[in-house]
């Protein structure tokens, strides 16, 4: 069993690589399932953890045929039938530096064979969260029990949150363990809940319940668990049936206030695009390779 949310005929094995997550797209729609598939631990994650999510991410990133991701952990525990999104960092192997790979943490090994050698420490769960946040398409964190330190900073940059009404508990433990999320974690969810709770959320350290986060504007609403995934796939079918190109445009305009010339650029980058699909462009990539001058007269001058 994947999860006890998880219906089996609704979705297909996208890659049986992994140990830490599971992936899953669905059968009839263009959407995929990332999990942490560390119940035991209340699905922290090691530095494996974080190159499976990453690379699964990243896949999913890449789909043409692919509209939104549904990210959740895998639940119940077998030991204690707690259910958990994500609990962050695994404290087991965090070293001097960041994160280690240790034991049988092995996912690196062929992939970077110096940063295992190395000892590195990773802080590489940021590259997840810039990854998310980048991709143009949307993520809905999906959350079926505890959502705490990193795994809550992974909510935030989530573009939307569901949230079980029974198990869902979002809380900050990073000032706690000496963490600090001081990017998106924290300022994005300033931006989500305003200056003060999001100070009180990290400062205090208080558990707070679905209905408190979505109260607070940090999720968008809190579902019976039973129902959970049922409601997220129903998201994202609702969405995966509008306009890719409008969807797209909009989670980079949504960002770019947040993001600098980053976000300018990677809204920019979009709008060169939609640019390039005219006959407009057409003709100044033509007139170059036929070595004319371009002729645009016939292009008005929008107002
Ligand atoms: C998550 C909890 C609140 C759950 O409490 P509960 O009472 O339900 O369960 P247990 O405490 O008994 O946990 C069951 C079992 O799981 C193990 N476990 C839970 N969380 C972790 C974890 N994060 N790491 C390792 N192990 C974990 C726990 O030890 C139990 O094992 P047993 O063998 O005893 O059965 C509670 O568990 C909790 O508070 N967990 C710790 C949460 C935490 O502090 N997370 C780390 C915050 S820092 C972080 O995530 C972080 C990571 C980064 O990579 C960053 C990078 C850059 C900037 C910032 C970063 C950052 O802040």
């Amino acid at each position: 069993m994947v999860s006890e949310l998880f219906d089996p005929d609704r979705w297909e094995v996208v890659s049986t690589d992994f140990s830490d997550i599971t992936y899953h797209r669905a059968v009839d729609a263009p959407v995929v399932r990332i999990a942490f598939d560390r119940p035991e631990v209340r699905n922290a994650f090691r530095p494996g953890t974080v190159d499976e999510l990453h690379a699964a991410l990243d896949h999913a990133r890449k789909q043409a045929d692919i509209g939104c991701v549904l990210l959740t952990g895998n639940g119940p525990s077998e030991k204690d039938g707690g259910w958990a999104f994500c609990s962050g960092g695994d404290q087991s192997v965090r070293g001097g530096s960041g994160y280690e790979y240790r034991g049988d943490d092995e996912a690196a090994e062929d992939d970077d064979p110096t940063v295992k050698k190395a000892k590195a420490g990773r802080l590489h769960i940021l590259e997840v969260q810039r990854l998310i946040r980048f991709m143009p398409k949307p993520v809905i964190a999906v959350v079926p029990g505890w959502a705490v330190g990193g795994g809550h900073s992974l909510h935030v940059v989530c573009d939307m949150t569901l949230a079980s009404e029974e198990h869902a508990k979002f809380l900050q433990t990073d000032p706690d363990v000496a963490s600090f999320d001081g990017g998106f974690g924290s300022a994005y969810l300033a931006r989500q809940v305003g200056q003060k709770k999001a100070r009180e959320i990290f400062f205090r350290g208080k558990t707070y319940s679905a209905e408190e986060a979505v109260d607070m504007g940090m999720a968008n609403e809190s579902i019976p668990h039973a129902d959970l995934e049922d409601v997220a796939f129903e998201w994202a079918e609702e969405i995966t049936s509008k306009s890719p190109m409008a969807i797209r445009m909009l989670k980079f305009a949504f960002n770019a206030i947040d993001d600098g010339m980053v976000g300018q650029q990677v809204f920019a980058g979009e709008a060169t695009r939609l640019g390039y699909m005219t006959d407009e462009a057409a003709e100044g990539r033509d007139a170059f390779l036929e070595k004319r001058d371009p002729n645009f007269s016939e292009y008005p001058w929008h107002y």
